[in-house]
């Protein structure tokens, strides 16, 4: 179990955001953080990068309390992606993608280091924009290049804030199919703060709903999704459906009576 939390209580002032919470994040595929929105998905991913120091509890990888790694150290074990943040501008996405091999470089790159960024820039096909100006790229493409900086720290721990909010649905299947491939490959421990319940379901193998600042159910998404649950937690009513025996499809209610009433078949809508 490379990544596990214990007990984690975090507060903003006098607003408690996570009341103990206990996650064991294993090394080798995704575990989806779910949760409606200000549940503290994000908090979480905070304290696991250091961001945001808990009140208590403890975040350990492999045995290693992360908050006594030296700064250097912990860079080099976890990779953290937010969900938005503010790049140095003046950057080429080759050196953004190079800022990721920071705490495994000496003086300056070498071979290697370079070879490290080409992979991860044509992994998430983001060769041809290589020598463009930060600046100048679209939403989607900035987050690409987050994602590729955090492979390209090649981290023990990977920790996705919503990385694929900004992507269109090939990129974001894309993106997240890299992304399990390393985390098989290399064994790293993935935590993935994730909306979209039936992405959680095809590219996480673990899950973790967040509730009331606690983790209410966690587990394969296949055995703990259920429409009680769900329904209760966000607030809708939600049809969960086994389409195949390992396989689970969350539907808002309203969405599957539509289906019912189409006969399965969504038609044109002429305008
Ligand atoms: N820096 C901060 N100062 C004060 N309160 C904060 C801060 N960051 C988050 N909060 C509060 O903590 C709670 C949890 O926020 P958090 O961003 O962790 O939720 P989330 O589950 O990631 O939400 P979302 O799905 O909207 O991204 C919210 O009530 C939020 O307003």
């Amino acid at each position: 179990m490379t990544l596990r939390i214990r007990d984690l209580h975090v507060s903003y002032g006098t607003r408690q955001v996570l009341r103990g919470v206990d996650l064991d994040v294993p090394d080798g595929e995704l575990t989806a953080v779910l949760g409606p929105n200000g549940s503290g998905k994000s908090t979480l991913a905070k304290v696991v990068a250091r961001i945001t120091p808990p009140a208590s509890g403890s975040v350990s990888v492999a045995g290693r309390d992360v908050y006594a790694l030296s700064r250097r150290e912990h860079a080099s074990v976890v990779a953290y992606v937010p969900q938005a943040s503010a790049a140095p501008f003046d950057l080429t996405v080759r050196d953004m993608v190079m800022l990721g091999r920071t705490p495994h470089i000496g003086m300056r790159p070498r071979a290697r280091d370079h070879r490290v960024v080409d992979r991860e820039l044509a992994r998430l096909r983001l060769g041809d924009l290589a020598s463009r100006p930060m600046a100048e790229l679209s939403g989607g493409q900035a987050q690409r290049v987050l994602v590729a900086r955090a492979l390209a720290q090649e981290p023990q721990v990977l920790v996705l804030d919503e990385p694929t909010s900004a992507l269109d649905l090939r990129y974001q299947v894309e993106t997240l199919e890299v992304v399990r491939a390393v985390a098989s490959d290399r064994s790293v421990a993935v935590l993935v703060v994730i909306h979209d319940l039936n992405h959680a379901a095809w590219f996480c193998g673990h899950s973790a709903l967040l509730h009331q600042g606690r983790v209410l159910r966690a587990g394969r998404p296949s055995e703990t999704f259920d429409a009680e649950t769900l329904s209760q937690v966000y607030g809708l009513e939600i049809d969960v459906v086994h389409p195949a025996p390992g396989l689970v499809e969350v539907r808002p209610r309203s969405m599957s009576a539509a289906r019912r009433d189409a006969g399965g078949v969504l038609e044109p809508t002429a305008v």
